[in-house]
């Protein structure tokens, strides 16, 4: 049984349709990647998960059932805009946010002292928002969404604003929730954290899934268009070569567009007649450069 699952699920917002026909199934113990350009759909289709806003179509099911009041226990969310209050205690809001999903003041206290020690910050237990760095403020956030130990947490942007030491810190726990069950949507526009922590994916452009399927599949789907050659000295006639589009020099040799990838085997041989080949790879396309073709550079 999946975790979640969003089956055609449609919301239209008076003329405007904010998602169309949206379905995706999370695993128990998955990151799920819910990807697209700014306006495609993304918070709207977290926020009908949440059950703040409802589908105009389609079904949503947690666990196999439809969505009810008690499932909130069994949430966790960090909202891409802060959502904890500025001047009141993090120990307060955060202990008053566990307990309205179930938690006893005890055990609350207790899950938010723990996190606070996991992150190194057990000080931050009595200062107010508006006193933490905006890093931080995020920091707390995370630990807002997951101090209950919700089943299916809700993930968008959640490294924005850290420094690298700190998206390691918070990534490395991501994938530990994973490890330990926890079902994540995970929203970003990030390809790189995609890249690292997801199974499968979906890419919304314009209210529409123009990308879904188990993120390695899709790579290997996608042409090879670019060839890293490491060479000891210059090699001349790259260009020449049929199917090549484009040869720049790098570092210590070259980094070569292709269109074709038989192309790939003629670099090879022209090279290794001129110099000796410390590196040869024929890349996979890059996330990044998978999200910019099927959507496009095209923003609202
Ligand atoms: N309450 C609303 N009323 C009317 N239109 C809305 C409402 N909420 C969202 N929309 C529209 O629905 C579409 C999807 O918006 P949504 O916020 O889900 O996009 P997103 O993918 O989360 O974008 P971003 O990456 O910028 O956060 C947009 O065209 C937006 O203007």
């Amino acid at each position: 049984m999946q975790r979640l699952e969003l089956d055609n699920v449609v919301k239209i917002y008076a003329d405007k349709t904010a998602v169309n026909r949206i379905s995706l199934q999370v695993e128990e113990g998955e990151i799920y990647g819910l990807l697209g350009a700014n306006g495609a759909g993304k918070t709207t289709t977290m926020r009908m998960v949440l059950g703040l806003i409802y589908p105009d179509e389609g079904t949503i099911l947690y666990n196999g059932k439809p969505y009810n009041k008690e499932l909130r226990r069994i949430m966790g969310y960090l909202p891409e805009e802060r959502g904890l209050y500025p001047k009141v205690k993090v120990s307060e809001q955060i202990s008053y946010l566990a307990q309205l999903r179930g938690m006893s003041v005890k055990d609350a206290d207790k899950s938010l002292k723990y996190w606070l020690e996991r992150f190194e910050v057990p000080d931050y237990y009595d200062k107010k928002i508006e006193e933490l760095s905006k890093g931080n403020q995020q920091k707390m956030g995370f630990i807002a969404a997951v101090v209950h130990d919700p089943q299916i947490l809700i993930l968008d942007e959640a490294f924005s604003g850290l420094d690298p030491v700190n998206v390691e810190l918070l990534k490395s726990t991501v994938k530990e929730l994973r490890d330990k069950g926890t079902s994540i949507l995970f929203s970003t526009h990030r390809m790189e954290h995609v890249e690292e922590l997801c199974k499968n994916i979906t890419i919304l452009h314009s209210s529409n899934t123009v990308v879904k399927g188990n993120l390695k599949e899709i790579k290997s789907k996608y042409p090879r268009e670019e060839v890293v050659l490491g060479t000891s000295g210059d090699v001349q006639g790259l260009e020449a070569i049929p199917g090549v589009t484009e040869v720049k020099r790098t570092e210590d040799g070259y980094s070569i567009r292709i269109s074709q990838v038989d192309a790939a085997q003629s670099i090879l041989n022209t090279a290794m007649s001129q110099s000796t080949i410390h590196r040869f790879e024929i890349k996979e396309p890059t996330l990044n450069q998978i999200f910019i073709k099927a959507v496009g550079e095209s923003n609202e």
